[in-house]
């Protein structure tokens, strides 16, 4: 997979760059978590896990698994009807969020560089910047409203929507599942480099391409448990 084409090297993002505190204060920790549904089963049960300032933690499993249920249990926020049980201590409050499709981030009829200028208090500088670095510079494509993007290019205006956050803690589920192979290296190529150096970034997928591109740490949940997946890197695990 060609991940990082753009600035001379072939070498995944990742494997060039380790989460600086790994060992340091946890972004997110969970305790003896289960989540169940109202009448009492459990569907995800987490006995510990410790995410740290930084990682770009790639979750996979199969369809029905838990990795939205984890990514919910990270954000503390949880559908109507299921409950929580154990411990939960996080550090942040804000979160970004990458979606299947990136047109599900954005307002569908308003002007890209008018929506993006709302969620920053940074300013149109800042927007402009994310939006050279996200390949939307063209001014015209500034006026566009969402609805006449392509789908990578929503993908890559809903990645500049989650960095513009500048939250702490950035999701994304199945962030490149409806792209084609070359649009999904680019989205991903983006996800981590823009994202900053301070910026968790946790990705649930299918595709196992995804973690060999991006992950620094890989967690693969089966039928709501979760365990540890050594890279398939060398010398790029933290
Ligand atoms: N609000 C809910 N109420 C009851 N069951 C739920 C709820 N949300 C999820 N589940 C169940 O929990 C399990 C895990 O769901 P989850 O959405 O986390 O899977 P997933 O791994 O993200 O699947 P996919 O890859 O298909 O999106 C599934 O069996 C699902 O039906």
């Amino acid at each position: 997979m060609s991940i990082d084409t753009t600035r001379g090297s072939t070498a995944p993002a990742s494997a060039r760059r380790a989460p600086k505190n790994r060992g340091g204060a946890a972004l997110v920790s969970l305790r003896g978590a289960t989540v169940r549904t109202a009448d009492g089963r459990a569907l995800l049960e987490v006995p510990r896990l410790d995410i740290a300032p930084g990682e770009r933690v790639v979750i996979t499993g199969p369809s029905g698994s838990g990795k939205s249920l984890l990514l919910s249990t990270l954000t503390g926020r949880w559908a109507a009807g299921l409950v929580f049980e154990g411990g939960r201590q996080a550090t942040f409050t804000r979160v970004g969020f990458v979606p299947q499709r990136g047109l599900d981030a954005l307002h569908p009829l308003a002007p890209l560089a008018r929506q993006l200028r709302r969620v920053t208090a940074a300013g149109a500088d800042r927007v402009a910047e994310v939006l050279v670095s996200v390949g939307l510079d063209d001014p015209a494509m500034h006026r566009r409203r969402p609805t006449e993007l392509s789908g990578g290019q929503a993908q890559r205006a809903a990645v500049a929507l989650a960095v513009l956050t500048d939250a702490p803690l950035i999701l994304a589920d199945e962030p490149t599942s409806a792209l084609d192979h070359d649009t999904r290296d680019q989205t991903l190529r983006l996800l981590d480099e823009i994202i900053g150096e301070h910026q968790t970034l946790v990705v649930a997928t299918h595709d196992g391409a995804v973690a060999d591109a991006l992950a620094t740490r890989h967690i693969r949940v089966a039928a709501g448990s979760i365990a540890e997946v050594p890279l398939r890197r060398a010398g790029v695990r933290p």
